[in-house]
């Protein structure tokens, strides 16, 4: 790859600029959005090159002045939805002494349960009005570990580890993991299209997400208290997401809002046959602000139950989140400091946690 004396560990080299997309850095926009596009990916599949350019140039937009769209034609099959929503319901339902049994606290590496008010996602909160079931690479039952990961305790990073699972729900794993390898499948599907958005070559991100472990929750949320949401109760609190990007299905009871750039929220209602794209910090990182984190937030206020899953997208956790060649410019200092993607990853997810970490 023709872009390594740009990342040396001595930091990039401006001298270089090897690609044409290099005006990409002048693609810094504010990001005042009032809506939030809907693209379909069929043409990630095309053989003409030509269309997953356009594509590609679609998700440009999106990436720079958004931070969030819908996909369709997204391939994940309506029925491995079903399965999964059925199988968070089953255990949501589970009495809370039995949920409590996997407690997201007794794992080193952030896999299992967290009970309402738990998380702590904007870390100035009182805790989130949410519950939820975290899961790590595991391969499908009958499918062969190709070592790609955590399951198998490979020393990949902080996050690496086996997942717990709960006892006599017949199906949940299945299901679970069912519908967490379609997403991976979309995922991959996905990220060549960000490198062609970043007018890097399809492969760019193939070598630095080798056994990026993906992270899936289950997410439920009770219906609010309209009262208690003026009190500052929310159902995720105001964050950013920590990996590149998340792979987001939602039920139909709204409430998901996203932050523009003067302050507004924009619900992000819920579109059938969709899946929400949204990017995360590692890519905010990757591309010095290029590609949007938007802030996003969740208060249930449909008066049902709210259940969702989303699916976050990292780099592999050796990765240096430095920005790559084509979003630098001359005389622009870069934002961050540079860490790698699992450092990053575990230190957002202790805050996250902390408020609760010492009750338990
Ligand atoms: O439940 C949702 O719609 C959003 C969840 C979310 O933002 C997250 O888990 O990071
Ligand atoms: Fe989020």
């Amino acid at each position: 790859m023709s872009t390594s004396t740009s990342e040396s560990p001595s930091g990039p080299n401006l001298d270089v600029t090897p690609y044409p997309g290099f005006l990409l850095a002048a693609a810094r926009t504010e990001s005042t959005f009032d809506e939030i596009p809907v693209i379909d990916i069929s043409d990630a599949f095309s053989t003409d090159s030509e269309a997953r350019r356009k594509l590609a140039d679609e998700i440009r937009d999106a990436c720079v002045n958004v931070g969030f769209f819908y996909v369709k034609s997204h391939g994940t099959k309506e029925s491995t939805i079903e399965k999964a929503i059925a199988a968070a319901k089953d255990f949501f339902a589970l009495p809370e002494e039995v949920k409590m049994e996997l407690d997201i606290h007794k794992t080193s590496n952030f896999k299992g349960y967290t009970a309402l008010l738990g998380e702590n996602t904007d870390v100035t909160g009182n805790g989130d009005l949410h519950e939820g079931f975290d899961i790590g690479w595991e391969a499908e039952p009958g499918q062969l570990d190709l070592g790609q990961a955590a399951a198998s305790g490979a020393e990949i990073g902080p996050m690496s580890g086996e997942n717990v699972w709960p006892e006599g729900l017949d199906g949940f794993k299945d299901a679970v993991l069912e519908y967490y390898h379609s997403a991976l499948a979309l995922g991959r599907v996905l990220f060549p299209l960000f490198a062609l958005a970043l007018d890097m070559p399809e492969d760019r991100f193939d070598d630095k997400t080798k056994q990026s472990a993906a992270i899936m929750r289950l997410l439920h949320y009770p219906p609010q208290n309209p009262t208690k949401v003026d009190q500052g109760q929310i159902g995720i609190g105001e964050h950013t997401d920590y990996e590149c990007f998340t792979l987001l299905w939602q039920d139909k009871a709204g409430g998901l809002q996203v932050k523009n750039a003067s302050g507004k929220w924009i619900d992000a209602i819920p579109i059938p046959g969709t899946i929400v794209v949204n990017l995360g910090d590692q890519f905010a990182r990757w591309t010095d602000d290029v590609f949007k984190s938007t802030p996003h937030r969740v208060i249930n206020r449909s008066g049902a139950e709210r259940y969702s899953i989303p699916v976050f997208f990292g780099t592999d956790y050796d990765v240096l989140l430095q920005p790559i060649p084509t979003c630098l410019s001359p005389g622009r200092t870069p934002q961050y400091e540079v860490v790698s993607a699992g450092d990053y990853v575990k230190s957002r997810l202790e805050a996250t946690y902390a408020h609760s970490a010492t009750t338990k």
